[in-house]
């Protein structure tokens, strides 16, 4: 029997207000969502429910606001997941208060609505109970369908699944399955890569990480951080610089553990942050004063496919540069579709997640050449470093 409690596991849910936590913090660029994987992964859960007559009420965040703003609310999201789900997606623009009470009371069985944003009220990230009680009150039924966001602690993640009936949505599932099923022994040798900008969230479970497998290769703002910390000049890149302490701890730790470190040795450098901007291939050791590593550079590319010819599994999490953004997307693009024919041709199982990853996979058209793709970055890591989630951990039997 499955450790956690299902949508099989449900009552009835007809007529039921089912608030459903879903991770709709996908990549948007002018108001339009770029890769909709996330919102794919949550289709079977909102029909499941509404095919047994409950009232799906869309429970998420979006971003990292400090309070309400406009620019980062779920409206355009809800517009995309109405064309995802091929059927009409109220929306309101709160997610507790008068506004969304009427606006949950009026849904009719099979109907339904995302809540705006949850980080608009600080009681999300506090998991505060007053803040979960006014979520508690929309609904009479909670299902988890966020793995992505299981890792976070916070009033709609973990403090409402101990408030009303709580279950796992089919995405949360089937991802906690198939990363159990493709990494719970993992050939060997292992090797990670971890990349990309939330390097203040990241940064500490590398100390973990490089306990558990045998290459880390780091890249994107991430490698910016260690590379400063090591006392090179990084000039204007991402780059958190007070956290050089915690890298060169990780780097003492993968030492004792005998885990290799591969960073960056060349970077493609910009005096803009904009697509074509002016650049350069620079060493790692020339970076100006007015430049900033948008990528990796081409010999840093070479490395990293050296270490992966000698690899049997690999596990990524954060591009290597701001691929968005061309040119600056030439590594993340080489190193996927590189793991892509590497795991076509049987030689290597890949993992990869993570909402900027998978995006990052599906632009340079290796996700489907991937052995399993998760929704999930930051959770993915923690899960991988043996962390308890607290989103899992409160649905267990
Ligand atoms: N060198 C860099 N400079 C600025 N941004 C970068 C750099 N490398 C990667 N990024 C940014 O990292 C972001 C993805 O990082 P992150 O959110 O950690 O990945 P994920 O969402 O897959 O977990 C992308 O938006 C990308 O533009
Ligand atoms: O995008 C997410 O994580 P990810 O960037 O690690 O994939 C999740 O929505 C969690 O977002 P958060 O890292 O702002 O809590």
């Amino acid at each position: 029997m499955i450790a956690f409690r299902t949508l099989d596991d449900a009552a009835d849910l007809a007529d039921k207000r089912v608030l459903v936590r879903v991770d709709l913090n996908v990549p948007m660029e002018s108001g339009r969502v770029t890769d909709a994987t996330r919102l794919k992964a949550i289709l079977p859960t909102i029909r499941d429910i509404t095919g047994k007559g409950g009232k799906v009420v869309l429970l998420a965040h979006f971003g990292r606001p400090k309070g309400r703003d406009e620019t980062q609310s779920l409206a355009p999201v809800a517009k995309a997941l109405e064309g995802e789900l091929g059927r009409k997606v109220a929306f309101v623009g709160d997610c507790v208060g008068d506004e969304a009470k009427s606006a949950v009371s009026s849904l009719a069985s099979g109907e339904v609505i995302v809540l705006e944003n949850t980080r608009f009220h600080a009681g999300e990230e506090k998991n505060a109970p007053d803040f979960i009680e006014a979520l508690a009150s929309l609904g009479d039924v909670y299902v988890n369908d966020a793995f992505s966001t299981a890792h976070r602690a916070h009033a709609s993640t973990e403090g409402l699944a101990h408030k009303l009936p709580a279950y796992a949505g089919r995405s949360m599932e089937s991802e906690i399955e198939a990363l159990t099923k493709a990494l719970e022994a993992p050939q060997r040798p292992v090797l990670a890569v971890v990349g990309g900008s939330k390097v203040s969230t990241k940064l500490e479970l590398l100390g973990n990480l490089v306990r558990k497998v045998d290459i880390l290769v780091i890249g994107g703002g991430m490698a910016n951080t260690f590379l400063a910390a090591l006392g090179k000049k990084v000039g204007k890149s991402l780059c958190e610089h007070d956290l050089g302490d915690i890298a060169r701890d990780i780097l003492d730790k993968a030492k004792a553990a005998g885990c290799e470190i591969v960073l960056p040795v060349d970077a493609v450098v910009a005096t803009e942050f904009k697509a074509n901007a002016a650049h350069r291939v620079a060493s790692v050791d020339d970076v100006k004063d007015d430049e900033m590593m948008l990528d990796a550079g081409p010999a840093t590319v070479a490395i990293v496919k050296q270490k992966l010819d000698g690899a049997k599994t690999v596990v990524w999490n954060g591009p290597f540069g701001a691929f968005e953004l061309t040119p600056f997307d030439a590594a993340t693009v080489a190193v996927a579709r590189y793991v892509g024919d590497l795991t076509h041709n049987g030689k290597l199982l890949s993992v990869a997640g993570g909402g900027d990853t998978v995006a990052a996979l599906n632009h340079a058209g290796a996700a489907d050449r991937f052995s399993y793709v998760s929704t999930a970055g930051g959770a993915f890591l923690e899960w991988l470093e043996g962390k308890a989630l607290p989103g899992v951990e409160a649905l267990r039997r």
